[in-house]
C-alpha cells in the first residue's frame, strides 16, 4: 500500500474456491492504482497485487492447476496518477505493465480522446503483445491513414500445468463517442465476420471471452448464442466490465459470467471444475462455476494468499508500489486545494440533499464558476451531466489527486446565447427522461449522460440503517457501543446480489445505501427576483452536446453546433479546483 493509506479493519471472510481454471480479474480501474488512500477497505495498490498474482500463481504451480490474469479495459481517466500529468499516462503505463496479465482488452475510456487511444495502440498493446486482443475495435494509423486491428482479434494458447487449449476473444461494448482514429464495429456484425466464425471452430477446452461490457448486456448475450451454436458443449468464460459494478450470471449451465466492479476497489476471482479436457467433454459431466469479489485490501490479500505482512511483499511487488509513491510525490498529488468540510456523496445521499455532490455543485459551484463579465445582465440556465462526476468527495483535504478523481474529463462549458426561456427551461426536462431521446433516423440514449453504476440500478435501495456520517467516510468499524452492537463488528461496503446469489463479496459488510440521480443537474444564475425572463444563456459541458441540440431540436429551437461558443475559459476541472481554493478553508 502506498505511505499513509488507510489501514484496513479485520472483518468476517469468505474463503476463495479454486478449480482446475481460476481467474483474477480487474477492470475500470480507471488509474486508481495507488489504490484508495482514504478508504482502508481499498486502500491495497498495484504493487500489492503483483505480490498477490505472485504467490496465487505460485500456490496453482503447487496444486497443479491453472491461474489466469484478465483486465477489461477503463484502465486510465479517473484518478490523479493518470490525469494529473502532462501528458496524461506518463507514469501510468510503465507502471501497469508490471503485472502479468493473460488477456487484455479496451474500454471505452481508452477511445474518447484521440491521444488516449494512440497511447494504447503505441504502449499498451506492445507492452502486452499476444495477450492484447481486440475482437471488435480497428485503429487508424494518424501518418498512413491506414485502418488495422488494434490487436490481434483472438488469442488462442495453453495454460501452463494443464496445457488446457483456451481461445479468447477481447470485446468492447457497441461504443459510439470514440475519437475519429478508431473504429468500433458492432458486436452484431463482428460474430459473422468469416475470422469470428473460424476461430470459434479452433479446436479448444475452453472459450475465455473477455470483452468492456456488462454481464448483462446484450453484446455478451450475442456472443454466447454465436459460440454456443458451434460448441454445444464447451465451456465460456465470460469477463466484463463498463458498469462499475460487481455482478454475475450464467447464461447457461456451461457457461459463467463475471463482473468485478470499478476503481480497484475489486479483484475478481473466478473458478471453474469438472473435466476441463474437450477429449472428456460429453452432456452428461458438467461443471462447477464460483465467483468472489475480493476487497482489494492487505488483509483480505494476506488472507486469501495465506501469507501476513512479513511473508507476502515481494520484492517486485515493492518495486511498483515504489514506481507509484515516487510518480505521485513527482505529480504533486497530495497538495491540498482547499479542505472539504463535510462529505459529499454521489449516490450515497439522496439528491437533492445536504449530502448530495449534486446539490453542492448545482448550489455553489456551477453559478459562480460561470459568471462571465461579457454576458453580465444575462441570466443563464447551466447544465452538467452526472456522469462527468466520477465519485464521492470525503470530509477533510481535497487534494489535486481529488480533483481528478471527482472530474477528471477535459470537458468545458459552452453555451448558446439567448435561446428564449419558454424552450431552454424544458431541456432538462427531456435530457432526464429515462429513455431515448428521438429524432428521425437518430436515437441517443440519454442514460449516457449520467454515471455508469446509474445504467443498471434503476430504483434507490435504502436499508434500515442510518446514512453514513462524515466520520464514517474512511468505512472505519462500527464501534462496539453502536445500537446494533448485538451483530458482529462489520465495516460498511459491498453486500452485493447476483444472479448466484448474496454470497459474492469475499467481506461480510453493512450494507450502503444508493440513491438513483438524474443525468443531468441544472443551476440558475442571476435570474430576475420578480417574473421569467424572456431569454437565457444556455450553458452546458460540451460533452452533452448532442444530447442539448437535439433537445432544443425537438422543442421547436433549431440550433447547430455552429451556434455553440465557449462560455468560460478552463475545463471544467479547473473550474472546479479553483473554486474550492477560493471557497474553502485552506487547512483543515
Ligand atoms: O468526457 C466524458 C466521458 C465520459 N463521461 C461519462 O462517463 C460515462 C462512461 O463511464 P464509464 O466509466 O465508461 O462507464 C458516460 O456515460 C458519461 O456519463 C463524461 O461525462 N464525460
Amino acid at each position: 500500500a502506498q505511505p499513509g493509506a488507510a489501514k484496513p479493519v479485520p472483518g468476517p471472510m469468505r474463503d476463495l474456491v479454486w478449480g482446475k481454471l481460476n481467474f483474477l480479474h480487474t477492470t475500470d480501474t480507471h488509474g486508481w492504482h495507488a489504490g484508495h488512500l482514504q478508504e482502508s477497505q481499498f486502500s491495497a495498490d498495484w504493487g500489492d497485487y503483483v505480490s498477490f498474482a505472485h504467490h496465487m500463481r505460485a500456490r496453482a504451480d503447487e496444486n497443479g492447476v491453472d491461474l489466469l490474469l484478465v483486465d477489461t479495459g477503463d484502465r486510465v481517466e479517473g484518478n490523479g496518477l493518470y490525469d494529473a500529468s502532462s501528458p496524461k499516462g506518463k507514469y501510468y503505463y510503465d507502471v501497469y505493465r508490471e503485472q502479468h496479465v493473460d488477456v487484455i482488452c479496451t474500454g471505452n475510456h481508452e477511445l474518447y480522446v484521440a491521444s488516449t487511444a494512440d497511447g494504447e495502440h503505441l504502449r499498451t498493446v506492445p507492452n502486452f503483445k499476444e495477450n492484447y486482443v481486440a475482437s471488435n475495435l480497428d485503429y487508424i494509423d494518424p501518418k498512413s491513414g491506414e485502418r488495422m486491428p488494434m490487436a490481434q482479434r483472438y488469442r488462442k494458447f495453453q495454460t501452463k500445468n494443464q496445457k488446457l487449449d483456451v481461445v479468447a476473444f477481447g470485446f468492447l461494448f457497441d461504443f459510439t463517442g470514440n475519437a475519429n482514429n478508431t473504429i468500433v464495429q458492432p458486436v452484431r456484425d463482428t460474430v459473422k465476420e468469416q475470422w469470428f466464425q473460424d476461430a470459434i471452430q479452433e479446436e479448444t477446452d475452453v472459450f475465455v471471452v473477455i470483452g468492456h461490457v456488462g454481464v448483462q448486456m446484450p453484446e455478451f448475450k450475442a456472443i454466447f448464442r454465436a459460440i454456443r451454436k458451434q460448441n454445444p458443449l464447451t465451456p465460456i468464460l465470460f469477463f466484463g466490465g463498463h458498469v462499475h459494478i460487481r455482478d454475475a450470471t450464467s447464461y447457461d449451465s456451461r457457461s459463467f459470467a463475471v463482473a468485478s466492479g470499478r476503481y480497484f476497489e475489486t479483484i475478481g476471482w473466478m473458478s471453474v471444475d469438472g473435466a476441463l479436457e474437450r477429449s472428456a467433454l460429453s452432456k452428461h459431466a458438467g461443471f462447477s462455476f464460483h465467483r468472489r469479489y475480493i476487497d482489494n485490501n492487505l488483509l483480505g490479500l494476506h488472507h486469501h494468499s495465506g501469507l501476513d505482512a512479513a511473508t507476502f511483499p515481494t520484492a517486485h511487488g515493492r518495486n511498483v508500489s515504489a514506481m507509484i509513491a515516487a510518480a505521485r510525490k513527482e505529480l504533486d498529488l497530495d497538495y491540498a486545494f482547499g479542505c472539504a468540510p463535510k462529505t459529499l456523496w454521489m449516490s450515497r445521499a439522496p439528491y437533492p440533499g445536504h449530502d448530495s455532490i449534486y446539490s453542492w455543485l448545482e448550489r455553489e459551484v456551477l453559478p459562480d464558476v460561470t459568471a462571465n463579465p461579457t454576458r453580465a445582465g444575462m441570466p443563464r440556465l447551466v447544465l452538467l451531466n452526472t456522469g462527468g462526476i466520477r465519485f464521492d468527495i470525503f470530509k477533510g483535504h481535497f487534494t489535486r489527486d481529488t480533483t481528478y478523481i471527482v472530474s477528471p474529463f477535459l470537458s468545458r462549458m459552452t453555451h448558446i446565447p439567448g435561446v428564449p426561456y419558454r424552450i431552454a427551461r424544458k431541456v432538462i426536462k427531456l435530457l432526464n427522461n429515462a429513455g431515448k431521446i428521438m429524432e428521425e433516423g437518430q436515437v441517443m440514449d440519454n442514460r449516457f449522460m449520467a454515471s455508469p453504476e446509474q445504467l443498471v440500478i434503476h430504483e434507490s435501495v435504502v436499508y434500515d440503517v442510518p446514512l453514513a456520517t462524515d466520520d464514517d467516510a474512511g468505512q472505519k468499524p462500527l464501534a462496539a457501543e453502536d445500537w446494533w452492537d448485538v451483530r458482529p463488528r462489520l465495516t460498511e461496503g459491498y453486500t452485493t446480489r447476483d444472479d448466484i446469489g448474496d454470497d459474492g463479496d469475499d467481506t461480510v459488510h453493512t450494507p450502503v445505501n444508493f440513491y438513483v440521480t438524474p443525468n443531468c443537474i441544472q443551476a440558475e444564475a442571476d435570474f430576475p427576483a420578480d417574473g421569467e425572463p424572456e431569454a437565457v444563456d444556455l450553458v452546458f459541458l460540451d460533452f452533452i452536446t448532442p444530447w442539448v441540440l437535439m433537445a432544443l431540436r425537438l422543442l421547436g429551437g433549431e440550433y447547430t453546433e455552429k451556434d455553440l461558443a465557449l462560455y468560460v475559459e478552463g475545463t471544467f476541472t479547473e473550474l472546479m479546483a479553483g473554486w474550492i481554493e477560493k471557497n474553502w478553508p485552506k487547512h483543515c
